[in-house]
């Protein structure tokens, strides 16, 4: 990667990874400028019960898959090589020494905003980099709201809103839906669909039951 280049990073679990996942990346990429995105699947994420997580080879190839025709697009091991919890200052860290020079935006979730002061050596990860968080169905984007009342005040220095049409997609309902058999067609891309259907994926989710 050439030095000073502007990154945009969005890191998940992608367990499977799907539309509302691709859609934010597509869109912050073209807002931002961005001039590569990556997808970063975590390894270990340190807020998610490891135990019903599917094994990262398969949730690394589906990102594979679902990105393969965008040139903009790519994906790292990066946290799948490093040992412990894919926490993103480490990440970021990399990237920088790696290739000094560049700069960075970190994709979240507005999901993700309400919990960010629990994140390991925030205060540190906000100076390596700045955050872009998408909006997403069900969370209100007013920075006054009772769930935004932990984020630091620091925090709105360090991020940029984008508002992304609202896809009300998420990997657990994805799994819940494959567990009992309903269709995931238009949710993700039909080669994860297909994938997913070959390696028969999802069929135990471990008693998490469909509503
Ligand atoms: N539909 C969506 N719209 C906008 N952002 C999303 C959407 N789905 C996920 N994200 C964001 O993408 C990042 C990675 O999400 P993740 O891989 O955990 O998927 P998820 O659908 O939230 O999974 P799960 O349902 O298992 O919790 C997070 O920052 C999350 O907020
Ligand atoms: O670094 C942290 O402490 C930290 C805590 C929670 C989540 N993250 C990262 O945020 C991204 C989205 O996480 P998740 O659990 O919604 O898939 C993913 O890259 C995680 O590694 C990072």
């Amino acid at each position: 990667m050439e030095t000073g280049r502007t990154i945009g990073i969005l890191g998940g679990t992608f367990d499977p990874i799907h539309n509302g996942h691709l859609l934010a990346a597509e869109w912050a990429r073209e807002d931002f400028k961005l001039d590569e995105l990556i997808f970063i699947p975590a390894a270990r994420p340190p807020h998610k019960d490891l135990q019903g997580i599917l094994e990262s080879n398969h949730r690394y190839r589906m990102v594979e898959l679902a990105i393969e025709d965008n040139p903009d697009f790519s994906v790292s091991p990066i946290e799948l090589e490093r040992a412990g919890y894919s926490y993103t200052v480490d990440t970021i860290t990399h990237y920088l020494q790696t290739y000094p020079g560049i700069k960075i935006y970190f994709i979240i979730g507005i999901d993700a905003l309400q919990i960010i002061y629990t994140w390991k050596d925030l205060d540190r990860l906000l100076t390596l980099c700045r955050f872009i968080v998408v909006t997403r169905p069900g969370y209100e984007l007013d920075k006054n709201a009772a769930c935004f009342q932990s984020v630091p005040a620091e925090i709105w220095e360090r991020i940029e809103f984008l508002y992304i049409p609202a896809l009300e997609i998420s990997s657990s309902d994805i799994r819940r839906r494959v567990a009992v058999g309903k269709t995931v067609k238009y949710l993700l891309p039909s080669q994860v669909e297909k994938y997913i259907k070959e390696n028969c994926l999802y069929q135990d989710i471990n008693g998490e039951t469909y509503e």
